[in-house]
């Protein structure tokens, strides 16, 4: 078994620097970030942001070789991150209000988890971190805790000024590996169809595809649409999205040189022959196309927000509050490796480029 600490000191240098926010507190999510950054560490150097007095004590418990160290936010804001030796996973400080029983949720707690994001974006947007990977939060504490959220992409998106981006969520567990990118985002189903404009779904396509090139390395990445309506609206007989603003959006991408499809019936499209041709498939909403990625790779997926000033990425899965309930060592921190994996090589081909 090659020495994970035998990298030598150039490529240590040169670890992509990755911002990491801890998540919910009563989930897993600080566990898996602490158990991933810890793992990684002779490829990525990882910063926490999180209570540094929680994290420590999770960490002990998880494994006393652990070496967290703390740094004040005002340390962090005044002269930016210092060194560290490989073997120590910094943390940004950030406390939280009220003390966390794991699986229980507290709205007091709510504001400081923002906090994490906050820090996690200003540091993206100064350069200090070449991107940010996040654990999972409860979107409804924000909510208790006063403050309107409805998911990280969409925070991240007003908190950098960025009018549109675009939800991806992809494994490399399936042959080929599958892409799942999103028309919308957290929308409730009665709103999804308004949302669904030629502009808005042209902008997506656009951002799909100059993403799909810069930080996957596709020279002409095909796209796969599916229809809003069941059997892609029925020739106009189940609802005239495919035929009304679909299809026309889809023929200007074309007429652009985008490699891009549809619309499909989404119950359909994702059977092995399409797939075959497809570099990533476009669902018009949430719950039609993640369940499928889901189904296929749930625990090792990833979550990757497009379009944004910097790179980002997440799990697959949520805060499992059952599991953190039930103390330590459930939680599996596959899809936080593979978030940080790939947040990290989306760095390194940026770099490269
Ligand atoms: N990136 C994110 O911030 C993110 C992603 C998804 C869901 N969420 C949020 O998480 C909260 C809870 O969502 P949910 O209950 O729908 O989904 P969940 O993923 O938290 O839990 C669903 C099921 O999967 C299991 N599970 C989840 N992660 C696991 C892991 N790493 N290892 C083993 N088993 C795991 C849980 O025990 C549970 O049985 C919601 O507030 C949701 O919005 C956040
Ligand atoms: N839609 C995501 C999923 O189902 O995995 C999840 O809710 C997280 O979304 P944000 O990254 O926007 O918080």
């Amino acid at each position: 078994m090659p020495d994970p600490l035998a990298a030598t000191p150039v490529d240590l240098q040169r670890r992509p620097v990755l911002a990491v926010t801890c998540g919910e507190p009563a989930g897993i999510g600080p566990e898996v970030s602490i158990r991933a950054a810890w793992q990684l560490r002779t490829q990525i150097k990882s910063v926490l942001i999180g209570d540094a007095a929680f994290l420590a004590m999770i960490a002990a418990d998880i494994d006393p070789q652990i070496r967290l160290v703390a740094l004040s936010q005002q340390a962090f804001l005044n002269d930016g991150l210092p060194d560290f030796a490989v073997d120590q996973i910094a943390v940004i400080d950030c406390q939280l209000d009220a003390h966390v029983q794991p699986g229980v949720l507290d709205a007091r707690n709510g504001r400081a988890v923002l906090r994490t994001l906050d820090i996690a974006i200003g540091g993206a947007l100064q350069g200090n971190f070449d991107g940010m990977v996040t654990a999972p939060l409860q979107k409804s504490t924000i909510n208790d805790a006063g403050v309107a959220f409805t998911g990280h992409t969409e925070y991240l998106a007003e908190k950098s000024v960025t009018a549109q981006v675009v939800m991806m969520l992809a494994t490399d567990r399936t042959t080929p590996p599958l892409r799942v990118a999103l028309a919308t985002t957290h929308l409730a189903l009665k709103d999804v169809a308004a949302a669904i404009t030629f502009d808005s779904l042209s902008r997506t396509i656009a951002i799909l595809h100059a993403d799909l090139k810069s930080k996957f390395g596709l020279a002409q990445p095909r796209i796969l649409v599916t229809g809003l309506n069941p059997h892609a609206g029925e020739g106009g007989y189940l609802g005239r999205e495919e035929i009304d603003i679909i299809s026309p959006v889809l023929e200007a991408a074309k007429a652009n040189g985008i490699a891009v499809s549809g619309p499909y019936p989404a119950d359909t499209l994702f059977q092995q022959k399409y797939l075959d041709e497809a570099d990533c498939i476009l669902a018009m909403y949430h719950d039609q196309g993640l369940p499928v990625l889901k189904y296929a790779s749930f625990g090792h997926g990833i979550n990757i927000t497009l379009g944004l000033p910097f790179i980002r990425t997440s799990v697959d899965h949520g805060t499992a509050l059952d599991l953190a309930a039930a103390g330590l060592g459930r939680a599996d921190h596959g899809s936080m490796l593979a978030a940080m994996n790939t947040a990290a090589q989306m760095v390194r081909a940026g770099r490269s480029s």
